[in-house]
């Protein structure tokens, strides 16, 4: 982003579309409710929380865009920001590609969030969007590992698995969300993995597929995942505790 003359407005892309399988039968996950909010909404508030963020594209369940955009009406966000719902896909690389489609000529700098890391502190958003803005094509918080990572032969569903490799763990992050991207670099990375078949799991691995330089900055303990019931434990306690830090 070195070039003055390109469009520099920042957006957020969060992909919401998912099921949320893993964390058991009830309302997609992006809709269930933290402290009487859906998860969807604090993600949104997260990244609101950056006055860098003009513009948030949310991806809904594709039969639930309309409910999706009569909760967005509902909750404010500040005046600052626009925001948008489209309907997502059958993956999260598919709704992040829908998300990307409905993005404004004049936005350059694009992040991608996942709905379910509602609570990522503004200060992490801003750190990835600075970057960005110094000129990293794409950047991904993360964090160190705590356990040590083993590579396995994956083999039949609980049958001992033989171990491959043990890989360095000081060399090893836990990669989060949001992701942020120079919006062109983003773009041809979604349309080169579409036409090779080559997917990855998180944005950044398209985009390392390019041969782009990825670059890593600190994450945060709280921008974990809710993926499984016990992380709804966990956020509904890393609540608790703001709420009593802010004296209410
Ligand atoms: N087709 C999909 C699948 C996932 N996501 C979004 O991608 C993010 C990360 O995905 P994950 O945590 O795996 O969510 P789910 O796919 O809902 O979870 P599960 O695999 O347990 O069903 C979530 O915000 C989810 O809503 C999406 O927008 N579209
Ligand atoms: C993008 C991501 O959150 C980075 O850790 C992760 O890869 C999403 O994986 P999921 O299995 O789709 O939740």
């Amino acid at each position: 982003m070195s070039d003055e003359s390109r469009p520099y407005r920042t957006a957020a892309v969060i992909p919401a579309a998912g099921r949320g399988v893993r964390l058991g039968p009830g309302a997609p996950k992006a809709l269930r409710t933290l402290n009487g909010t859906p998860m969807l909404i604090h993600a949104m508030r997260a990244m609101a929380a950056s006055r860098a963020v003009s513009l948030v594209v949310v991806v809904a369940p594709p039969e639930g865009a309309p409910e999706v955009k009569n909760l967005l009406d509902e909750h404010a966000l500040p005046q600052r920001t626009d925001y948008l719902v489209v309907p997502g896909g059958d993956t999260r690389q598919e709704s992040v590609r829908l998300g990307l489609d409905a993005l404004p000529d004049d936005i350059g700098v694009v992040l991608v969030h996942d709905a379910a890391r509602p609570l990522v502190p503004v200060d992490t958003v801003d750190a990835v969007i600075e970057a960005v803005r110094d000129g990293a094509p794409a950047v991904v918080p993360a964090l160190p590992l705590a356990d040590t990572v083993k590579e396995v032969e994956p083999g039949e569903k609980g049958a001992p698995e033989p171990v491959v490799a043990t890989p360095p763990r000081a060399r090893l992050r836990a990669v989060q969300t949001p992701q942020g991207f120079d919006r062109d670099t983003l773009v041809r990375a979604h349309e080169t993995v579409a036409l090779n078949g080559e997917g990855a799991t998180d944005d950044a691995g398209m985009v390392e597929q390019l041969g782009e330089r990825v670059v890593v900055v600190p994450g945060h303990e709280e921008a974990f995942k809710v993926t499984r019931p016990l992380d709804l434990v966990l956020a509904e306690a890393v609540l608790a505790r703001r709420r009593a830090n802010d004296g209410f």
